[in-house]
């Protein structure tokens, strides 16, 4: 068959092993980079499928380590793939992998939160963002130590259009440990319901697709693994600025057990905050006895756009960040109290805004 004799083309010819490769090279997995290798190429093939089709795919993978990752999506016919790999140790069993299916790979040796991915590869494999995602994936086995500031500033850059989503509603899977996975496709009034799930949710349409057993990993890590499969959203489901949105569900999760108004009220001045809080409440028509993990993204949304036109009408509004507020008070407190008394103590300084001193 034409179809299958393609795909046999894909394949890898014999290699050692992700296992010997990592004896050969002797490749001791590094706790500060956050090391869990997969060794398993049914797992990592298992991952690879669920980024959808990757024939003629271009592909960028987060962190390769080893390869066993990069082997599966070479294997499912990506067309090219670039990986980013901050420990140079790897680099040489990257480049056997990348003699093995030439032209095929490209091996950066450098850090994903700095690595500009949008000069990474050709304009032409853009498509408009109104259209069908671009045939260009982000796949990674991802190092917990980066994975939430890493969602967090892509899910700002598909808000903004830009980095890897200059290229359009580029796909994303990745891995996360289990608890934040479920965070990230929490559904309202779910225990895990929280910034996470709004944040990605208002902007992309989220599935956790399966868990992994931390056994899977060598070496073991504490806790199991959820592999997430982003696809940014043609129409945000909130239309403000990605700060704004980013600000207001900050203080709304603030205090996640009380009524929602609590975390509110901070985003307003201390001499305004009952008339501005009850203004937007009432603007966005949300119930301010709801608690934050009861909100619906519409309601975000309401929340969102009241907060919005109180900010036009108000300029200073939105630079207004409570905590400095606390922090200037804080400090005239001190230069008025005596010498010797708590706040002048290294506990006495403020825990947080529900125990002012
Ligand atoms: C959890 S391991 C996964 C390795 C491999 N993908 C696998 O599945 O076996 C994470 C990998 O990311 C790399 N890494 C850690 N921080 C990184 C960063 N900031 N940028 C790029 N790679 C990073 C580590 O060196 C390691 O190879």
């Amino acid at each position: 068959m034409a179809a299958s004799g393609k795909l046999a083309s894909f394949r890898l010819p014999p290699l050692p092993t992700v296992g010997e490769l990592i004896k050969l090279y002797k490749l001791r997995a590094e706790k500060q980079l956050s090391q869990n290798f997969l060794l398993d190429l049914r797992l990592t093939d298992k991952i690879v499928r669920k980024a959808g089709c990757l024939n003629g795919a271009h592909v960028c993978e987060v962190g390769p380590g080893p390869g066993g990752l990069t082997r599966s999506i070479l294997n499912a016919g990506a067309a090219d793939v670039l990986v980013v790999e901050k420990d140079s140790r790897f680099i040489p069993g990257l480049q056997l992998l990348s003699e093995a299916a030439p032209g095929r790979l490209r091996i950066v040796h450098g850090d994903i939160l700095t690595y500009r991915m949008d000069r990474g590869f050709q304009a032409n494999i853009s498509k408009p963002w109104e259209e069908d995602p671009p045939n260009f994936h982000i796949i990674g086995n991802l190092p917990f130590n980066v994975s939430t500031p890493l969602i967090i500033k892509w899910l700002e850059n598909i808000a903004n259009r830009t980095g890897p989503f200059a290229f359009g509603r580029t796909r994303l899977t990745l891995t996360f440990q289990k608890e934040v996975a479920e965070r990230l496709t929490a559904s309202t009034s779910s225990k895990q319901r929280s910034r996470l799930s709004i944040m990605a949710q208002y902007l992309c349409t989220v599935h956790n697709c399966f868990t992994i057993p931390g056994r899977a990993f060598v070496p073991k890590p504490e806790v199991d693994v959820g592999v997430v499969h982003f696809t940014p959203l043609v129409q945000p489901q909130i239309q403000q600025p990605f700060q704004l949105v980013e600000k207001v569900v900050r203080n709304v999760f603030q205090f996640r057990r009380k009524h929602c108004h609590k975390g509110i009220e901070n985003l307003f001045p201390e001499a305004r905050r009952v008339e501005l809080t009850q203004e937007m409440m009432q603007k966005a028509d949300v119930d301010p006895v709801l608690r934050p993990p009861e909100l619906t993204i519409p309601h975000i949304r309401a929340l969102a756009d009241a907060y919005a036109h109180l900010c036009i009408r108000e300029p200073g509004l939105l630079s207004y960040e409570f905590r400095e507020e606390l922090r200037l008070k804080h400090l005239a407190r001190k230069s008025k109290a005596p010498t010797g008394t708590v706040t002048d103590m290294p506990g006495g300084t403020l825990q947080s805004p529900l125990q002012p001193c």
